[in-house]
This record gives structure tokens, sequence and C-alpha cells, in this order.
């Protein structure tokens, strides 16, 4: 699965830059150049223009080669902040652009600067050792709102039947499809779920969640088109009292953070649900918009946990830590494809291992 790839590079690139790693592979590029160079003279191919080219080449090559070579030149000495501002800011631009926040991004880099200015190192393996450190530490601190104590079917199940569960979010995140993973999660862990059809407001999504019920084998409450969400919901959870269920899932609309009305709809299903648990469910490859999202929700209703969505989709990775770090948020689950097995618990230590492995 390719996910995190680019915040993986991020890291990875600044590591390799300081070390002068990827001057070896300019010296092999080079060699390849030397090659193709002295066919040609023998060919008696070489016309004015290729010439300048090659002069033009290999200043730029002793340019980058110096600019690469930030090692060799800090190799016992002490690390200055302006031997490594330059790999530093490149570094800033490669994790924004890996959707981390600017607030994130800050931590991150002070923290390195902090770790590695002043420093004297030796070998290449401490400086690299000493950037992995500073790097693990800092995501570390960021993910610790991350570190929940139990997961949540392990809470639903020490807790007071019915279990309430709203998931809300904006228009196609992936709310229904996961929260039929999720009905097939805790059947899988032995809990019997009912399902609230409570999107009234998209025709199509009652069915959508019928669908995903029956074969799911679960019950499910409808409600009627344009109907009231929050009777919806409050019906499940009557039904799941007399019937002793333990689980209930609340589906609702995808609503913008434009729509107020909607806004005001979920409140109120939110008063009568009275749910135990509210999950904002965010599309991994909504970039800076899903954090926008998370602010919205957290100033609008409140919630407890995200889901992450479509992360099996190349997903960049640097919401994770703008969750947590910007909001207090976990992650505490990935969608990795369509799939109802394709739920999978988010744990910090993998992650920080996807990225450092
Ligand atoms: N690749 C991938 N696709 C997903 C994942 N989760 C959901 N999808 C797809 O995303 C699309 C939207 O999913 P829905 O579950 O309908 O989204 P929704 O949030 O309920 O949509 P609305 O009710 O319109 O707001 C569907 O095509 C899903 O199959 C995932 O983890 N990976």
């Amino acid at each position: 699965m390719n996910c995190f790839d680019k915040l993986k590079k991020a890291f990875s690139n600044f590591s390799n830059k300081l070390l002068g790693k990827e001057e070896e592979n300019i010296n092999k590029n080079e060699e390849t150049s030397q090659e193709v160079h002295t066919e040609e003279l023998q060919t008696n191919k070489t016309t004015e223009s290729s010439i300048e080219e090659k002069v033009e080449n290999a200043e730029n090559k002793e340019k980058i080669t110096e600019k690469l070579n930030i090692f060799n030149k800090l190799r016992y000495k002490e690390i200055k902040e302006n031997d490594i501002s330059d790999i530093i800011e490149e570094l800033r631009m490669e994790l924004l652009e890996s959707d981390v926040s600017l607030e994130v991004t800050d931590k991150i880099l002070e923290d390195l600067k902090t770790n590695l200015i002043g420093n004297k190192v030796s070998r290449s393996e401490d400086l690299e050792q000493l950037i992995k450190k500073s790097l693990k530490k800092s995501l570390n601190e960021i993910l610790q709102y991350n570190k929940i104590d139990s997961n949540l079917v392990d809470n639903i199940k020490k807790s007071p039947k019915p279990f309430i569960i709203v998931f809300f979010g904006v228009n196609g995140v992936g709310k229904t499809t996961t929260i039929a993973k999720f009905v097939y999660l805790l059947k899988k862990n032995g809990l019997n779920v009912i399902i609230a059809a409570a999107d009234t407001f998209r025709a199509a999504a009652q069915e959508q969640l019928a669908v995903h019920a029956k074969k799911l084998e679960v019950p499910l409450v409808k409600g009627k088109y344009g109907g009231d969400p929050a009777s919806v919901a409050y019906d499940a959870i009557q039904s799941a009292k007399s019937r002793g269920i333990d689980v209930v899932l609340i589906d609702t609309a995808g609503r913008m953070n434009t729509d107020k009305d909607l806004t005001e709809e979920l409140k109120r299903i939110i008063r009568i649900a009275k749910p135990n648990f509210r999950i904002l469910v965010l599309d991994s490859l909504a970039g800076n918009d899903a954090l926008e999202q998370a602010r919205y929700f957290e100033d609008a209703v409140g919630y407890d946990a995200v889901i992450l969505t479509k992360v099996d989709a190349d997903a960049k990775g640097g919401i994770v830590l703008s969750l947590a770090y910007e909001l207090k948020k976990p992650v505490i689950y990935l969608g990795i494809g369509q799939d109802y097995e394709n739920l999978i618990s988010f744990d910090p230590s993998w992650f920080l291992d996807r990225l450092f492995s």
C-alpha cells in the first residue's frame, strides 16, 4: 500500500542531503555522461552547442556537489545555523507539500535546529542517528494525543448498552462506507449492532445503507426522504434498548462548513441521541481542507476522534500530525480500501516505523 510516502521521503531527503548521500548518485550519473561524451567524440558528432551544454552541466554539478558536501564541511566542527539553513528550508517546503500544517512544520524544524546546532560529529552514522532521533522525538511529542489508553472496541465492550456513536463529516468523505466497515469490525468482535440512517437529505444514502445492512445482516432504521433525522436516531436507540442491541451507529448527511442549517440539524441530532462517542470522518486526500473541516466541526459540535479514509490512495500523511498537534485529536482508524475489512486501527508506533524504516 502506498501511503505516507511523501512524508517519509521528505525526512529521508533531509538526511541524505545533509550526509551527502545523493552525491554518490550524481557521481554515477556523471560517469555515465562521461561515457556518452567519449562515444560522441569518437563518432565526431560533438557540436558547439553540446559543448556549451556540458560546460553548463559541469558548473551546475559543481554547485550541487558543493551543496551536497555539507557533511564533509561539518565534520569535526560545531554545526552552525548557517550550515544547515538551506536544507532546513528545503525540508520546510517538502513538509508543507505533504500536508503538514505551518505550526507543526515550525515545531519539527525548530526541534531539528535545537538538536543539531552546536553539536560536533565525526562520523556520518552519528549525524544520521542524531537527525533520526530528533525527528522521532518531535513526532512522538506531536502524536502523544494519539496514544489513547484503550481502543474503541474495548471501550464499547466495557460500557453500558447501548453504546451510541454518531458519524459526521463533509460530503463524500466516506462516512457510509466507514460505518459499514465498522459494523463488520464490531460483529467480528461479538457485538450486535443497529444502524440509524439519519441522512434523510440525500435520497440514495438510505438505499446505500440498506444494501450494506442486508449484506452484513444487521437491522437498519430508515427515515423518510426530507424527514427529521433526529427522530430516526431516536427510533434506532429505542429499538436497541428494547432488543438488547449493543451498539447504535448513526449515519448523518454530509455537510459543508457553509451549511448553517445542516450544522444546526447535526447539533439537534446530538442533543437528542446523546452519543457516547462522536467520530469525524475525514478524507486523507483533502489536504489542508481536511484540517479546516476538523477545525469547523470542533467549533460547531466537537468530537472525540477522527477516522481518516482513502489512505490507500497514496495519502500524504501530514494531516495526522496536524490533527494531533493543533486540535489534540487522535486518529483512531484508517480506511484503506472499499472492502469491509479495509479498516485498520491507527497506531502511532506503526506510523513512525513507516516513516523511518
Ligand atoms: N479507496 C478508498 N475509497 C473509499 C474509502 N472509503 C470510502 N471510499 C469511497 O469513497 C466514496 C464515497 O464514500 P461514501 O461512503 O458514499 O461517502 P459519504 O461520506 O457517506 O458520502 P455522502 O453521504 O454523500 O456525504 C465511495 O466511492 C467509497 O467507496 C477508502 O478507505 N478507500
